[in-house]
């Protein structure tokens, strides 16, 4: 203990003398001085300043004393020793006593002038008021002397009788003094636990506030202060000062957390926690966190999590083709990628519907956030609704521990493709509009909403507003999906591109397959050109890239068209390329033998010639058109799973 750190205040000077003597008995450092009442108050704050923690005094000063200063003061107790022995040297007195003093005195005297025999009277002085107003007259007149403390002894001249002091014995200022050392101790102890919180409080990254349970600001860390622009006069003030009084009006026994709130002028999101002591509500700790940093660090997880494929590859330089509508599509690309509307590009497979969307990405303000696609006819019905907006933990069977974040989550700040939208299940399609309409996502078998930022790019090869027709896709989604859109034609339409293409994919796989200085002759130019490519532009790179690997010499010439797939057949090379001019569908009907179609597709391909593959090929095209390009219902009457479609009509 310090020897600043308590000091006794000892009324009259044998109490300091006898404290002095105790002082040097406990070995306690202690500083004793002696001022009695006001002057024992003026002492002690004066003493404040000089560090002094504890204060030890006796009755009236002790009182005094207390009412000046914020500090603990610690009472030097009357015991009943030091009340025997006023009384013993007295015992033989004839006449009446008379007993003045606060009340922790005059319960003992009381004791012990019943035990003696005495004739006593008792005037009792209360804290605060130490006037001897009241006292009766008649009483005093018949006392012979008078018992009490220093105040009493203060009044010996008015009372005009001996007065005798009660003076304080070793043992009761000795346990004053180790009351004082136990005091300074636990002081101690509540300064290291505060300065290790205030450390703790300090060092997390969030705004931490607490409020008492009369709504008073009792504690405010420094990054809430920092965060809010604040001084620490904050503290004291009433919490309406920074928070909304309803906010706080809730939190008595839950805790609430996630709340974005505007603090102070600053979007926020706060977490309340109350503070409970056995169901007894006694404040609220208040969390702060800047909302714009949990986005962010929520946005850096995702592409950290997922990092992998959600870069857009293709640029809008990548889309070629020199026609027309070729540069329309990309002058109308330019311009929407700067907005943020819903697009639907809509041209059949093959036609670059996703390069486009790649390409808009690239050039539009999200190009530095993901590209996520999704071909919503690649994957099973089942799956794709949890792949699209995530699930909980325990959401269905199998479910990932820790849940999963979907793809809308995935391309928060950037641009979903979806592709093949039309093959979106109904009510996948309910739930979507709910998305885009409310800019969140609920994931599967949670109740939690997330907000999500995401440009929607969709793809579709089907006539979608005939499915709207059809009742087979939803009007208002059609409507949402269709902000703006892009027609991409069909190759067969842009005639004039082929042979751009043609040099463009020879010159890019050529070197890559070792073959550097291939060409093609005006013949193959002109075979590609009188093709109807049904399979568009994927076809025709297909094309280019097997007559590479195949040929033997530095030209590519028409003979080594037998060998590409979709002309393999002698015949049908030759009779591809005698007849130019034929309609697309003409020709696809020339892929299959006469007579013409009967109810069953599979029975117009028996007689056509290759292998078991081209044949397989050409009875699910053959269904997918029967049933107009939808290809849930194509999939059904072929008997087999959507995905497995999928992936078949991409198989070379
Ligand atoms: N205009 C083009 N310029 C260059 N390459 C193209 C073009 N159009 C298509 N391609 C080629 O065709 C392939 C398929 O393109 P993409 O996947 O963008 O077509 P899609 O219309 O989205 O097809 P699907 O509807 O089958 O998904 C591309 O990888 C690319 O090699």
């Amino acid at each position: 203990m310090d020897y600043s750190r308590v000091l006794f205040v000892a009324p009259y000077e044998e109490l300091a003398e006898e404290a002095r003597k105790t002082v040097e008995v406990l070995k306690k450092p202690c500083r004793v001085i002696v001022a009695d009442m006001s002057d024992g108050a003026a002492a002690a704050q004066k003493a404040l300043n000089d560090g002094v923690e504890v204060i030890i005094s006796r009755g009236g000063t002790a009182s005094l004393i207390r009412q000046a200063v914020t500090i603990p003061v610690v009472d030097v107790e009357v015991t009943g020793y030091d009340i025997l022995r006023a009384f013993y040297p007295l015992r033989d007195i004839e006449g009446s006593f008379g007993i003045i003093g606060f009340p922790s005195v005059i319960k003992g005297c009381r004791t012990v002038a019943e035990m003696f025999g005495l004739n006593y009277f008792i005037y009792e002085l209360e804290e605060g008021n130490d006037s001897l107003q009241s006292l009766n007259k008649e009483e005093l007149a018949q006392t012979k002397v008078i018992i009490g403390d220093t105040l009493a002894v203060r009044y010996s001249e008015i009372l005009n009788r001996p007065v005798h002091l009660i003076k304080s014995g070793p043992e009761s200022i000795a346990a004053a003094i180790l009351q004082a050392e136990g005091l300074i101790e636990a002081l101690e102890r509540d300064r290291a636990k505060t300065a290790l919180s205030t450390v703790i409080l300090n060092a997390v990254h969030e705004g931490v506030v607490t409020i008492d349970k009369n709504e008073t600001i009792v504690n405010i860390n420094a990054e809430a202060l920092k965060m809010l622009e604040l001084t620490p006069d904050i503290l004291g003030k009433p919490a309406k000062t920074l928070f909304r009084p309803q906010l706080l009006a809730g939190i008595h026994f839950k805790k609430f957390t996630g709340h974005p709130e505007r603090v102070n002028g600053r979007d926020l999101v706060l977490n309340l926690y109350p503070i409970l002591v056995r169901d007894t509500h006694l404040g609220t700790v208040v969390t702060l966190q800047n909302a714009q940093e949990i986005q962010q660090a929520e946005y850096n997880i995702r592409r950290k999590l997922y990092h992998k494929g959600l870069i857009a590859k293709f640029s809008l330089k990548d889309f070629i083709g020199d026609s027309n509508s070729v540069h329309l599509i990309l002058n109308q690309a330019r311009k929407y990628a700067f907005t943020d509307s819903s697009i639907l590009i809509q041209g059949e497979s093959g036609t670059g519907k996703e390069i486009l969307a790649q390409g808009i990405h690239q050039v539009s303000l999200r190009q530095n956030g993901p590209f996520v696609a999704v071909n919503c006819a690649a994957l099973p019905e089942n799956l794709l609704e949890s792949e699209l907006f995530g699930y909980e933990e325990g959401a269905f069977t199998g479910a990932r521990k820790g849940g999963k974040a979907g793809l809308f989550e995935l391309a928060h700040r950037g641009t979903l493709f979806l592709d093949e939208v039309g093959e979106l299940p109904l009510h996948v399609q309910a739930r979507l509009l709910r998305v885009l309409q409310e800019k969140e996502v609920m994931r599967v078998g949670g109740d939690r909403v997330i907000p999500v930022d995401v440009r929607l790019i969709s793809a579709t090869h089907r006539r979608l507003n005939e499915a709207v027709e059809k009742n087979e896709f939803r009007a208002d989604l059609f409507y949402r999906l269709h902000v703006l859109g892009l027609t991409v034609p069909p190759l067969r339409e842009r005639k004039g591109d082929i042979r751009l293409l043609m040099t463009k994919f020879l010159h890019e796989l050529a070197p890559k397959l070792g073959k550097p200085k291939l060409n093609f002759t005006e013949e193959v130019y002109q075979a590609f050109e009188n093709y109807q490519w049904p399979g568009n532009v994927r076809e025709l790179r297909n094309c280019v890239e097997k007559l590479i690997v195949l040929s033997e010499t530095d030209l590519i010439l028409p003979e080594s068209l037998m060998a590409v797939s979709f002309i393999k057949n002698q015949n049908e090379s030759a009779h591809l390329l005698d007849r130019p001019h034929q309609n697309p569908e003409s020709q696809q009907k020339a892929l299959f033998s006469q007579p013409p179609e009967t109810s069953d597709p599979a029975e117009n391909v028996v007689s056509v010639q290759g292998s078991l593959n081209d044949i397989e090929k050409r009875v699910i095209e053959k269904v997918v058109q029967l049933e107009n390009h939808n290809l849930t219902r194509a999939a059904r009457r072929l008997g087999i799973d959507r995905s497995t479609l999928w992936r078949k009509r991409r198989q070379e």
